[in-house]
């Protein structure tokens, strides 16, 4: 029997009342996970001995165990797990888009260009985290670790000084821990030995983990060159990944990510083919925030063979109802398009329709469809249970838009436009998918 390496300390091995019986479940092969699992009944059949004596090695087998993980849990510096709980973003519509803040338990990934204000965002959390429960806080420091040079302390100071109430409440720099890791072992040796030991010692006492930006060294040093690289870049990404999601787990805390994005440049296939609902391609735009709009585009491009020139099929927002229209006939009615290439091959029953004539130049506008996608792709994407884009783009200022521009005497053209900022989340384990407008201020990210 596998006790003495099960329990070692247990006082049965050498109790003179069992010797036979422990003969006997040697020679049986029955092991102490058949002791724990199984009925005496069942045990008393396998090793052949009296039920009565089985039953009361079972009782003192199991009651040795209760002693042993009562011990463990004792001794455990963390609280009982509880289930995720959320805390404040410090704006209260953002905090009710994410359906009360960020989660603690799993990973949230705030991803989006450069200057959209993901780390404006993460600064943010870094304070409110540290909030009270009743303020709608944990209670709980941060460790920020940066790949990108050190963590701004004068924004944070900024961002402190602009909201008066948080330095009564004791929110200050000193609970943030951080680090910068300036490759990818470092990054590596940060998550998986540092860290860990880190959150253990803190004894709970940490609620939050940042990591500004997750693919910062990991989109330079894991190429795909082969398929075998692929593999193990995944293997790689997949391990890393599970690692903070058990962490975030084992310590109650929460792990939010930037992550950075990459282009998906539409696939430029001469043949024609329709993507089935299953596949990844379909699916991804909707894992990666695009409008419907873009994803309908993507879906028609591929139906009348890629062509970076076809001027055929318009993306704009005001296109959207026509393109659904269009992916109505074609799905529902359709027709034979004409133009169908010599020699491409098309799958049985797919049939096109050709946009009305002369609607196309009519409408032809210009084009403004998404094309960026989060870095790490899927395998990163299937751990993150929160994901929010931060969008940014520019529109005429409202001068512009009236006409007055030649009222207009400064000298400076970015005042002519205006930054029009989004926040979306794209998927949540927490919440529906929604967006709403932020700006940046000197106090971090704020809706109107
Ligand atoms: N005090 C402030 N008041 C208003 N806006 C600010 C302030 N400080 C920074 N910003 C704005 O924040 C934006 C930069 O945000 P941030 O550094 O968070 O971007 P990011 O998304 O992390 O970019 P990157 O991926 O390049 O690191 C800039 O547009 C800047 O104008």
């Amino acid at each position: 029997m596998d006790l003495y390496d099960e329990l070692p300390e247990s006082k049965l091995l050498c109790d003179e009342e069992f010797s036979y019986l422990l003969e006997a479940v040697q020679q049986s092969g029955v092991c102490v996970v058949d002791f724990l699992t199984l009925t005496s009944k069942e045990l008393a059949r396998l090793v052949q001995r009296s039920i009565n004596e089985v039953f009361r090695f079972q009782q003192l087998l199991t009651h040795e165990y209760n002693e042993k993980y009562l011990d463990m849990c004792e001794n455990s510096s963390i609280s009982p797990d509880d289930g995720p709980k959320y805390f404040t973003t410090a704006d209260v519509a953002i905090d009710e888009l994410l359906s009360g803040g960020i989660f603690t338990h799993g990973i949230t990934e705030i991803f989006g260009e450069s200057s959209t204000g993901k780390s404006q965002l993460l600064m943010q959390l870094a304070l409110s985290v540290q909030l009270s429960e009743a303020e709608g806080g944990l209670a709980g420091k941060c460790v920020y670790i940066t790949t990108e040079g050190d963590l701004p302390t004068q924004r944070l100071e900024s961002m402190l000084s602009s909201r008066p109430a948080y330095e009564k409440l004791g929110i200050s720099q000193s609970n943030i821990f951080t680090v910068n890791c300036n490759d990818l072992i470092n990054q590596e040796h940060i998550i998986n030995v540092q860290l860990p030991i880190l959150l253990e010692r803190s004894r709970g006492a940490i609620k939050l983990v940042i990591v500004d930006s997750i693919s910062h060294h990991l989109r330079v040093e894991l190429q795909n060159k082969s398929f075998r690289e692929s593999q193990e870049n995944k293997n790689y990404l997949d391990k890393m990944a599970e690692k903070l999601q058990i962490l975030a787990h084992d310590y109650s805390l929460a792990v939010v990510v930037a992550n950075q994005v990459g282009d998906k440049p539409l696939v430029n296939s001469p043949v024609a083919h329709k993507a089935q609902v299953t596949d990844y391609d379909y699916q991804l735009g909707w894992l990666v925030g695009w409008r419907n709009s873009t994803i309908l585009y993507r879906q028609m491009y591929s139906m009348l063979g890629g062509n970076p020139n076809n001027d055929e099929i318009l993306s704009d927002d005001e296109d959207y109802m026509l393109i659904e229209k269009m992916m109505e006939n074609i799905n529902n009615r359709g027709y034979e398009f004409s133009t169908q290439r010599e020699g491409s091959v098309r799958p049985e029953n797919m049939t096109f329709e050709r946009p009305p004539s002369g609607f196309i130049n009519r409408q032809k506008k210009k084009r403004k469809f998404d094309y960026h996608v989060p870095n790490l792709g899927l395998t990163w994407s299937n751990h993150v249970s929160t994901r929010i884009l931060l969008q940014k783009s520019f529109k005429a200022s409202t001068m512009i838009q009236r006409g007055e521009a030649h009222l207009y005497r400064g000298d400076d053209s970015a005042s002519l436009w205006l930054v029009k900022r989004i926040m979306k989340i794209v998927y949540s384990t927490f919440v529906k998918p929604g967006q709403i407008a932020y700006q940046i201020t000197k106090r971090g990210i704020e809706t109107a």
